[in-house]
């Protein structure tokens, strides 16, 4: 083989290893494949390897595909339910408009997982709008509206705004249960899950739902779509770089052949040149039978040469292509990785405040603590809740709610140092990670976040209004579980409510 395609076909081979690595830690079988994948590359470059790994790669892409399908077609039929179950109740109606722009938007987007947070986030969003604002007189269904439900079953129209939170809330939770998450956000998978069934209260819809898109996000973030279409591509690449190397070892094997025979041919006229000479009596017929063998030699020389020369350029065109689908592929492994690099920090952060949230904080504290158990390096944690947050929606609103929210961390920023880490773990509660900090130097922090938080006069409706804030703060002990930390922490919080709140209170 030329060792032009030799280099060509080694960066594939490292191509195919190193992006393979991309959709790992998504389904054991397939971690599975792609480590046995990248063994046999590693042990040889034949191109029936490249072949096998096709074989091998398509069911499981397939198997991906399927899944994918039947997790979006539940994905689907919930948010329609979510719309029949408001249809349903007496006093409350969707203009036709949005019913129909939802309708839209779900048959447009429902097969796209990426889109799910997003199409959730304007059902839930029309749902909570629509029961805030009741119709004045409780209308009839019509009997088509009746007939064609999309429900099964005979249930009876819901009957008050809290049994309609509780369906919207229960439809939420299914939902959960129709994604896919990793170990470590089971217990907030779980936790959600359990807010989700027990309430009944509009108020605490969005705050759950911005829990529940996080959780989607995270789930579709790091999976599916990306990975599937990936595979696909990748398995579409492979397929046709197979193809190229085929058609090369052919191109390579015509080369062979026709030097052989040209060798055979050039052999025999020089045999029958030596015989006819050997025979012949008279110099002038000598001379013109080694004109005529002399004449025959170059044709069949100047045809070899014009064979060769086609045969060379077809086979440096189809190297420079192998390079160009090579090349072609790692940049598409790029972006992908790129996307997911996107994805993951879009479902690490708090779409209100731009904080890190609740995944995120999961995500880095356990590092964190099980580092601490280890250096015994001090590692404190800070649980800040928003006091009579409630108080502050009823009377200004939930969007001025909403400004307070984004305008606290900022305050809350200005007297910390970068290596402290902030969180928005729930609603109105807000973490802070204090590594290689004392329990008397967190305890310091906390004091001026609250001071500062207490100083800030919040603008509402163009009244300056104070807004205040419950610490409580604790240091890891070593050797207790994060939930044991948290769950010490968060009564030391409610020690500080307890004690009329704007207040600190500290392990002893
Ligand atoms: N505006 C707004 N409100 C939110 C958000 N998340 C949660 N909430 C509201 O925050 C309020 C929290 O209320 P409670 O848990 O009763 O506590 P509180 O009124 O702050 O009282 P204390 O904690 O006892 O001082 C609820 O009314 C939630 O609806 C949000 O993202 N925006």
């Amino acid at each position: 083989m030329a060792p032009a395609q030799d280099i060509v076909i080694e960066s594939l081979l490292k191509a195919i290893s190193r992006t393979s690595m991309l959709a790992e830690g998504n389904d054991p079988e397939l971690d599975a494949t792609l480590q046995s994948i990248r063994a046999n590359l590693g042990k040889s470059q034949e191109p029936e390897v490249l072949q096998q790994t096709l074989q091998t790669l398509e069911p499981l892409v397939l198997k991906y595909d399927e899944e994918r399908l039947a997790r979006a077609q539940v994905f689907r039929a919930q948010l329609l339910q979510l719309i029949d179950t408001v249809e349903e109740l007496p006093s409350t109606q969707f203009s036709v408009l949005l019913k129909k722009e939802l309708e839209t938007e779900i048959r447009r987007h429902w097969q796209t997982t990426s889109t799910w947070p997003e199409l959730l986030k304007k059902v839930v969003q029309a749902v909570s709008e629509t029961l805030q604002n009741p119709t004045a007189s409780p209308k009839s269904k019509s009997l088509l509206g009746r007939l064609f439900r999309r429900k099964s079953g005979d249930e009876k129209p819901a009957s008050s705004h809290s049994e309609i939170m509780s369906h919207v809330s229960h439809t939420l939770a299914a939902l959960l249960t129709n994604i896919t998450l990793p170990d470590v956000y089971r217990d907030q998978l779980l936790d959600i899950q359990k807010a989700l069934t027990g309430n009944s209260d509009l108020n605490h819809l969005p705050a759950l739902l911005d829990e529940v898109i996080n959780l989607i996000m995270v789930a579709v973030g790091k999976t599916q779509e990306d990975l599937t279409s990936y595979l696909s591509q990748l398995n579409q690449q492979l397929a046709s770089i197979n193809a190229s190397i085929l058609t090369n070892y052919k191109a390579q094997k015509n080369m062979s052949s026709s030097r052989k025979d040209f060798s055979d041919t050039f052999k025999q006229h020089v045999d029958n040149t030596q015989t006819d000479v050997r025979n012949a009596t008279d110099l002038n017929s000598l001379k013109t039978l080694i004109d005529e063998r002399m004449h025959t030699i170059t044709e069949a020389m100047a045809t070899f040469q014009d064979k060769m020369h086609a045969q060379e350029k077809q086979a440096a065109q189809s190297i420079t292509q192998l390079k160009n689908k090579v090349s072609r592929m790692e940049q598409d492994a790029n972006q992908l990785r790129s996307n997911m690099q996107d994805k993951i920090a879009q479902a690490l952060s708090d779409a209100l405040t731009g904080l890190p949230n609740r995944a995120a904080y999961q995500e880095t504290i356990f590092p964190l603590l099980t580092s601490s158990a280890q250096t015994g390096s001090p590692l404190c944690i800070a649980i800040c809740d928003v006091d009579h947050f409630k108080k502050i929606n009823d009377t200004w609103g939930h969007l001025a709610g909403d400004k307070v929210l984004k305008l606290i961390p900022k305050q809350m920023h200005s007297v910390l140092k970068k290596e402290h880490l902030m969180f928005r773990y729930g609603g109105e509660e807000f973490l802070i990670v204090f590594p290689m900090t004392s329990l008397d130097q967190a305890f310091d922090y906390c004091q001026k976040v609250r001071e500062i938080v207490a100083k800030t006069p919040f603008n509402m409706s163009g009244d300056p209004v104070s807004v205040t804030i419950s610490i409580g703060v604790s240091i890891f002990n070593g050797k207790e579980s994060h939930d044991e930390l948290f769950a010490r922490t968060d009564k030391l919080l409610y020690q500080a409510k307890e004690k009329g709140r704007n207040t600190v209170i500290r392990d002893n």
